[in-house]
Formats: structure tokens, sequence, C-alpha cells
């Protein structure tokens, strides 16, 4: 690593470390990708520490909740010790029956947003803004949705065919200026990217044993991302991306209601999404988009979100199997993240390029999340 960017990563780290008094081990793998941890703390710092709608120990409650989604007991005890800082009730730890009503309400959206976010409708945001004297305001709600989507996302606990893939990617570049299939050939692409996507399996079977120290936390601990496949139903609406999009309306709205958050989300979607290093395994001067736009894209294919001028063949050619295994497990079920899925694609790649590859993802899950749920909001509005 160059003089200078170690320099810069040292810096960074040790900022964090006297801001929060904590250096996690998320933030040491993400500190590989500097200017992307940059980004990633000001967010967090902004919807944990500074001043906000919510007090601060709900927000670390409400990332217990969320952390406990995913059995993460990591971020669990993370952010007990911070609750308890903060001056959070020490009661409320004893589980969800000790909460208020209040921050019980949002057990559903906690679920269906960490699992099945395409089911959130107005109706669950008027439940939530409308009960009276437990009733939360629109802003308290959004700022409660980022922590949400927030701490999904970031629980992913775990640690040729190099030359055919750069060849694959080269063609699809190639391929752009002369070949134009028709919409409703896109349209088939895309949905068939989808039904398959919901058949690739990932790791272990449900019957994880659970401590109490998770779950008692966790409010329908059986409902999780749908298994399609194996209901042998295929049905997984889709949301158009154009009708909704996070430039154009999730953006503005949740900057809205809880002010210069979305300036530092979009800050961080952005830097993920255009992060490159121009490299792949040992080969430099690599143009990376198609690749990194098929991972980012494959994502929201999951979640049903589909972008009409993208071409999910692309998907197909670029990702082989056991990334999308990787994919899913990691995106779906981050518990069942193991170090061997997480060794079994890209053997070539650096370490660094195969975190750089889990930032993206993500990055695309939080904001498909919040999607969903902003979407609701809008609808609300309306
Ligand atoms: C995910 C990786 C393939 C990214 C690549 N190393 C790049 O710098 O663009």
């Amino acid at each position: 690593m160059q003089a200078n960017g170690l320099d810069e990563r040292t810096n960074l780290l040790v900022e964090e470390y006297s801001t929060s008094g904590r250096l996690d081990n998320i933030t040491q793998v993400m500190s590989i990708h500097t200017q992307y941890l940059e980004s990633f703390l000001r967010s967090q710092f902004y919807m944990l520490r500074m001043d906000g709608p919510l007090p601060l120990p709900y927000r670390h409650y409400i990332a217990i909740m969320a952390a406990a989604r995913h059995q993460c007991s990591y971020l669990i005890n993370m952010h007990v010790d911070e609750f308890l800082k903060t001056g959070g009730i020490a009661e409320w730890l004893n589980g969800l029956e000790y909460i208020p009503q209040r921050l019980k309400n949002l057990n559903e959206i906690n679920k269906l947003l960490a699992h099945r976010p395409w089911l959130i409708t107005k109706e669950h945001i008027q439940k939530l803004v409308k009960t009276g004297e437990n009733n939360w305001s629109l802003p308290e709600l959004v700022h409660a949705v980022v922590l949400l989507a927030h701490y999904h996302a970031l629980i992913a606990d775990s640690l040729s065919e190099l030359e055919a893939l750069m060849e694959r990617m080269k063609r699809l570049q190639e391929d752009k200026e002369d070949e134009e299939a028709s919409q409703e050939e896109m349209a088939t692409r895309f949905e068939k990217e989808k039904k398959e996507s919901l058949l690739v399996i990932s790791g272990a079977f449900d019957d994880e044993i659970v401590s109490t120290d998770v779950s008692r936390y966790v409010e329908d601990p059986g409902f999780g991302y749908k298994d399609f496949a194996r209901r042998g139903e295929d049905h997984l609406p889709t949301f158009r991306a154009q009708d909704y999009t996070w430039e154009n309306h999730g953006f503005s709205l949740v900057n809205r209601l809880y002010s210069d958050i979305g300036h530092l989300l979009d800050e961080k979607f952005r830097m993920v999404y255009n992060l490159t290093y121009n490299t792949m395994a040992t080969h430099e001067d690599v143009d990376t988009t198609t690749l990194r736009r098929a991972l980012f894209n494959y994502v929201h294919c999951m979640y049903g979100i589909r972008y009409d001028d993208y071409d999910y063949g692309e998907v197909n050619q670029l990702l082989e199997r056991s990334l999308k295994v990787y994919i899913k497990t990691v995106t779906c079920y981050p518990e069942r993240t193991t170090k061997r899925m997480y060794d079994s694609y890209w053997r070539q790649f650096k370490h660094s390029e195969k975190v750089h590859v889990n930032l993206l993802l993500m990055e695309a899950r939080m904001q498909a999340e919040l999607l969903y749920a902003l979407r609701a909001i809008t609808r609300h509005l309306t």
C-alpha cells in the first residue's frame, strides 16, 4: 500500500477511535477502502450521535432490534453497551416485552424491511403514525427506518475463471454498441433472472439454534426472506425502478423529514457505486463498470427491483453460481455466511476486492429497503 494511503487510513481510524471510543471489526475491515469508510462513518455518526428526531438510547435499541433479525450478537452487544452508556433503561435489555408499546410497534416494519420489504404498504405507515399516544412522527419514523436499513445491511459476519470473466466483460462492452434488445426481450431477461435468483439456495437451513441473548429481541423469528423455491411459488412482484428512484424521489423525501441524512446516504451510495481501482486480481487498467453494476443490480433483482434500461443477461454472463450463492446468503441470510462460502468464489482475487464486493452488496441492499419504505411513506402522504 502506498505511504499516503496508509496515512489516510491511520488518520481515519484514529479519529474514529477517539470519537466513538472503539474500533469495531467492521470499521477495521472497511478501512481497506478509505474513501468509502469515510462516507460510511459520516452517515453512521450522523444517525447515531448527532442531533436528530430520536433520543440517543432509542437509536441504539433500534440498532439492537435490527441486528437481532439476523442474529448478529456482535452488533447487539456493541449497542447494548452504547444503549446503557447513553442513559437507556437497563430493564429494556430483558427483551421486547419490557419495552414501551411505541417501540414495540416497530417490530412489524423491522421484520418486513429485513426480509420482505416488498410487502410494506402505506397502511403500515398509517398504523405507526396514527396510534394516539404511541404514535411516531414522520421524522422519527424516517430516522428509525434509516437505522433499521443500515443495521440490516451491515450484518455480514464473516470474512481461471479470471481471464474468462474479463473476456466476457469485454465482449459485453463491445456488443452494447451494435446490438439493442427489444423492450419485451429486456423485460423477459429481468423476469428470468429474478425467477432464477429465487431458486438459488443459500447455505444452511433454518433450524439454527439461536441464543436467548438474541432471541429476546426478536418477534416472529421464523419470518425470513421468502423462500419461494421451497414453497413451489415463484411470485415476487416487480418494482419498476424508474417509477420511484432514489435520486428523484427517495432522496428528497428522506432529506425533508430528517434533514441532511439524504445527502449523507446519497454520497455513500455514489461512493460505493463508483468506487474502482481499475484492477482485476493481478490485472491493471481494467474497466470494471459492467461487473460492479451487475453485482449491484443483482441484489436489487432479488428484491424485485428492475431497471428498464439494464440488460439482465449481463448478470447471467458475469456472475457465476458460487458467487450468486454468496450474494444471496450475504444479502438475505447473512447469519448463514461462512468462511467457506466467502472463499469459494473468485479465488484469484485479492481480499480487498472481495471486501469491495461486500460493500456493494451491503449498500445495494440498504438502498432496496429504503426504496420500499420510502415509497410507502410517499403513498401515505399523497
Ligand atoms: C469488485 C472488484 C472486481 C472491483 C475492482 N477491483 C475495481 O477496482 O474496480
